[in-house]
């Protein structure tokens, strides 16, 4: 494709195109998005985040896609929202508010090994792709990998594990690199990890069951989410603490980034609750990114008015 105005948002991409759809987007969107280099994976990759703004010193609000590599339908979610940014900027006066007041940071492949592998050998890959020494098994959950509860008993000490949390808290450069940015920044008001599926939209904690000092907030902005998501092609949704959601979790994206101070720190759970699993196919992904991003919209619009 020549533009992101012919580019496919009705297939699954590789490595190389998603790349190239970045670059497209930025040349063509100079005045509002860049793209920003946070670090570089094990294997080498750079870790990519597309910043929107339109002015400086702002507020910020971070969406991350692919953490988990065989969650396919989480980064082309992103791509087709990252071109609805650059369109509904200036015509939908809801977006253009969030963008006149807080930039929005969107990492689509947060663990490119990972999703290279699932292309080139594994489609069911989830984990980084790091060694583990002593051990055959390779890659380390990045979903366990954070700094709070690490290494408790919502995460494997097995390298073989798919919920293994790794040798230390971030030892995973791709988890590393975030835990840089959000550091570096130091006013990120949101925080959104996107996986696949169950269609669920999770707040903290995952690793006790004590209520968030903010649980009543998160619960109420959650319900709204998940009814303006259900409001387009009636997907349901349940919501809730991870804990009492899903299952104990320790060492979690989101409980760390909230106990960063990152009050709207949530999770999705994107399509479908198990009929396709991880291997959605392409025809659901744009009614699967146009659900998402009402709920998303919620979000940031709270953020703003908050
Ligand atoms: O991989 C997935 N979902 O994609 N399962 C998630 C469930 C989850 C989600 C959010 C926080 C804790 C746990 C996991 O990492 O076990
Ligand atoms: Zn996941």
């Amino acid at each position: 494709p020549r533009s992101t105005d012919d580019f496919v948002y009705t297939t699954y991409h590789d490595l190389n195109s998603i790349n190239s759809f970045m670059d497209m987007l930025v040349a063509e969107n100079s005045n509002l998005v860049s793209k920003i280099e946070i670090g570089k994976s094990y294997e080498g990759r750079s870790l990519d985040v597309l910043k929107f703004s339109t002015g400086a010193n702002r507020p910020g609000i971070w969406i991350d896609t692919g953490i988990h590599s065989r969650e396919w339908i989480t980064p082309a979610s992103a791509i087709w929202s990252a071109k609805k940014i650059v369109t509904d900027y200036g015509r939908d006066p809801v977006l253009t508010d969030i963008l006149n007041n807080y930039d929005i940071f969107l990492e689509i492949i947060a663990n490119p090994d990972g999703f290279a592998y699932t292309h080139s050998n594994d489609r069911m890959w989830r984990k980084t792709r790091k060694p583990n020494p002593g051990s055959s098994c390779v890659g380390v959950d990045p979903n366990r990998n954070w700094e709070v509860s690490f290494g408790g008993s919502g995460a494997s000490s097995n390298p073989c594990s798919q919920t293994y949390h790794g040798p230390s808290a971030h030892s995973e450069p791709e988890v590393k690199a975030i835990v840089d940015f959000v550091k570096s920044h130091g006013n990120l008001k949101t925080f959104v990890s996107i996986h696949s599926y169950s269609q669920m939209l999770l707040y903290p904690y995952g690793y006790t069951s004590a209520p968030a000092k903010d649980k009543a907030e998160l619960h109420e902005l959650a319900r709204k989410a998940v009814s303006e998501l259900q409001s387009l092609y009636n997907t349901a949704y349940t919501y809730g603490d991870v804990i009492t959601t899903i299952y104990q979790a320790d060492g979690i994206t989101i409980d760390w980034t909230y106990e960063q101070g990152i009050k709207y720190s949530y999770t999705f759970e994107l399509r479908d609750t198990g009929r396709y699993g991880f291997i959605l196919p392409a025809n659901q992904i744009v009614p699967t990114a146009e659900e998402t991003w009402l709920a998303l919209m919620a979000i940031m619009e709270h953020t703003k008015n908050n």
